[in-house]
């Protein structure tokens, strides 16, 4: 089916082929999001890899989805498609692309979670210009609480638009920015769950190391990072406020914040960040180069 409905209506995706070219973790997060949250139908989600056509069955044995290690039925997947998912890493997105130049058709639209890939180097890869979603989401789609920045190429219709919000709102909080915005989206929240995974793994270390058992240290921790994320949420209080609401004077807090101040955790976390979302730029310049003549 096309994309638009005769109305010009975006359809309901749950009637949409979507294709996923890569079934890694990013892929398994929005396939998982979107059969949670009821949006889309298992036989109507197409998935293949490079190779691993183990990690293909465990796909379709935890969803349902269609999955195939054959070219020629992959073939058939991507022409099949309303919606083709680029979930590859960005080292083989330009071979993915080019394949797909001869591949696509008008009335098809792509959505890229590769990070730092621009819709420039895209359409120049392509060969061609067409509606393109380029996002950077996080793997907490799997949950519904995933956090996607969105951008849309020129081609993009309002329909289009609404596809990809849907699909993406359904599964967290959306935010649409302007497209030299994605890579600090990538560096703050598409990275994001792995500093606080890192944050977590050290403090389960340092209650283990404390004397704590094992799961005690797992529990307490993930009920301090649950619970201090909802109260920023829920209260509406900065975190700076909260975290003086926790700190006595000359107190137990204040001697860690102290302690943290003398490795620079602030600037260290800063640091990252901007790091993170230089090495998106970085990464989106080498497929680009590769990309020219
Ligand atoms: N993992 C994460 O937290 C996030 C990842 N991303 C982006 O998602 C993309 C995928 O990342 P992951 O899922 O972590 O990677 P992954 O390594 O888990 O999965 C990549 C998949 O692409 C497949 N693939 C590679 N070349 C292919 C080809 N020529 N034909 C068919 N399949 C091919 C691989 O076989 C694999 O299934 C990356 O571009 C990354 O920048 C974006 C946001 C968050
Ligand atoms: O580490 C990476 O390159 C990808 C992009 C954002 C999260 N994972």
């Amino acid at each position: 089916m096309s994309i638009l409905s005769s109305s010009g209506q975006a359809p309901v995706i749950g009637s949409l082929r979507l294709c996923f070219y890569g079934a890694g973790s990013m892929a398994e997060a929005v396939v998982r999001g979107l059969i949670n949250q009821e949006l889309a139908e298992p036989s109507r989600i197409a998935m293949f890899n490079r190779s691993n056509a183990e990690r293909l069955a465990e796909l379709q044995s935890k969803y349902n989805v269609r999955v195939s290690s054959a070219p020629e039925d992959q073939l058939g997947m991507l022409r099949d498609a309303d919606v083709i998912f680029l979930t590859m890493k960005p080292k083989d997105a330009a071979e993915a692309l080019r394949k797909l130049g001869s591949i696509v058709r008008p009335n098809q639209v792509l959505v890229s979670v590769v990070a730092g890939l621009s819709l420039h180097t895209m359409e120049l890869l392509l060969g061609q210009k067409m509606p393109i979603v380029r996002t950077m989401p996080n793997t907490s789609s799997t949950i519904g609480l995933g956090a996607t920045g969105v951008s849309f190429s020129a081609a993009c219709t309002e329909s289009h638009r609404q596809i990809a919000l849907t699909m993406f709102e359904a599964f967290g909080l959306t935010t649409v920015v302007e497209e030299a915005m994605l890579d600090a989206v990538t560096g703050l929240s598409g990275s994001g769950p792995a500093y606080i995974y890192y944050m977590m793994e050290a403090m389960m270390r340092a209650g283990e190391e404390l004397g704590l058992s094992a799961s005690a240290s797992r529990d307490l921790t993930i009920q301090t990072v649950l619970g201090a994320a909802h109260m920023v949420k829920s209260t509406g209080e900065t975190p700076a406020d909260l975290r003086r609401k926790v700190t006595s004077p000359n107190g137990t807090t204040q001697a860690a914040i102290e302690t943290m101040n003398q490795h620079e955790f602030t600037e260290g976390v800063i640091r990252a960040i901007k790091r993170a979302s230089e090495r998106a730029a970085e990464m989106g310049a080498e497929i680009e180069r590769s990309a020219l003549p």
